[in-house]
């Protein structure tokens, strides 16, 4: 068997998944709660695993990262977005570095439609010229100090992930270095447009188009009452069955990507998932979230215990993945 097509095989299956498929809450999305971890680290780890290989997408209660945070990091990503278009082009993304401002520029390959939406990548070692300081004193510090808070979380759960592959402690952790030149994984800030009361939506224009995520691990923040996540566990994929993640402000709702997929010989899978504009009866008003996205540095070659793929760079891979998925 050889898997050197993978990726482009992982592309594929993308332009599969732009349908509207159907709609089904038949599936729970499990908590998992993280207190007391260092003494629970061994049931915690059990239940992640359980959920990931299960369902795929899991929420983490009781995570130690606060209500105050949380609300001043969207308070933070609110005002960002706020700025005048003039502004926010100054700090424009740096496409092949996930840094800065970017508007309805990414074309998901399930649908080939922009997402409606706006987005501020913040990946530490290229934000160069790409914060508003002027704009908005104190947002540098702040940013940077949620970023971290995210990443150690992360880390957290994903040394219960190493734990379960048999992975050496600290595995996971020196692969996402926040002080080498080399760290590539990003904290985005999402805004998607409101939807004007008369503006019939057609079916293939989508707040985010069906997509795997590129990295090891998802953090996604919701705001209470702004819906539209969907997701599709693996097992579903060909019958295209959605389950909708109801947003709640005290969870973080956590998926595997493609990295940590390929990086677990496919043992932990990544799923689609996808949000959706609002329908006819739907509110529709602006959604925001703030997405962790933990990706090795990109010097650390990506190779599972049984070498079930070919070694690749995490640099090289996450290039592939952003090549597909920009128009410009
Ligand atoms: O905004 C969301 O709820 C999901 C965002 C997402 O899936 C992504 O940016 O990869
Ligand atoms: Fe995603």
């Amino acid at each position: 068997m050889t898997h050197t097509t993978h990726t482009l095989e992982e592309l594929a299956k993308e332009t599969r998944m732009g349908g509207a498929g159907t709609e089904t809450s038949a599936r729970e999305v499990r908590r998992i709660d993280l207190t007391d971890f260092d003494r629970r680290k061994e049931e915690i780890t059990g239940e992640l695993w359980a959920a990931a290989t299960d369902i795929g997408f899991f929420q983490l209660v009781n995570h130690g990262i606060g209500p105050d945070v949380v609300d001043r990091a969207f308070a933070d990503a609110e005002a960002f977005f706020a700025l005048p278009e003039h502004t926010k082009a100054r700090h424009a993304l740096k496409k092949g570095l996930n840094s800065g401002w970017e508007s309805m520029t990414q074309v998901r390959p399930s649908v080939n439609t922009p997402d409606q939406k706006e987005s501020y990548q913040v990946t530490r070692p290229h934000m160069d010229g790409l914060w508003p300081d002027d704009a908005l004193p104190g947002f540098r510090g702040r940013v940077l100090d949620f970023e971290a808070r995210c990443r150690d979380l992360a880390m957290r759960v994903l040394s219960c992930f190493a734990d379960g592959l048999g992975l050496p402690d600290g595995f996971f952790t020196r692969a996402h270095d926040p002080a080498s030149p080399n760290y590539q994984s990003t904290l985005r800030m999402l805004h998607y447009f409101a939807v004007p009361a008369d503006a019939v939506v057609p079916a293939n224009v989508w707040r985010a188009g069906a997509h795997t995520d590129f990295d090891c691990l998802t953090l996604l923040f919701q705001r209470a009452g702004q819906g539209g996540l969907q997701v599709c566990p693996g097992k579903e994929a060909e019958a295209q069955e959605w389950t909708p993640v109801e947003p709640d402000g005290s969870v973080i709702t956590c998926n595997i990507g493609d990295m940590l997929m390929r990086w677990s010989d496919d043992r932990l899978p990544s799923n689609f998932h996808r949000v959706r504009s609002p329908g006819p009866g739907d509110d529709r008003s602006a959604r925001h979230s703030i997405a962790f996205f933990a990706q090795a540095d990109r010097d650390v070659v990506i190779e599972g215990p049984e070498g079930r793929y070919p070694p690749i760079t995490a640099a090289d891979y996450i290039q592939q993945r952003i090549a597909a998925n920009f128009a410009r």
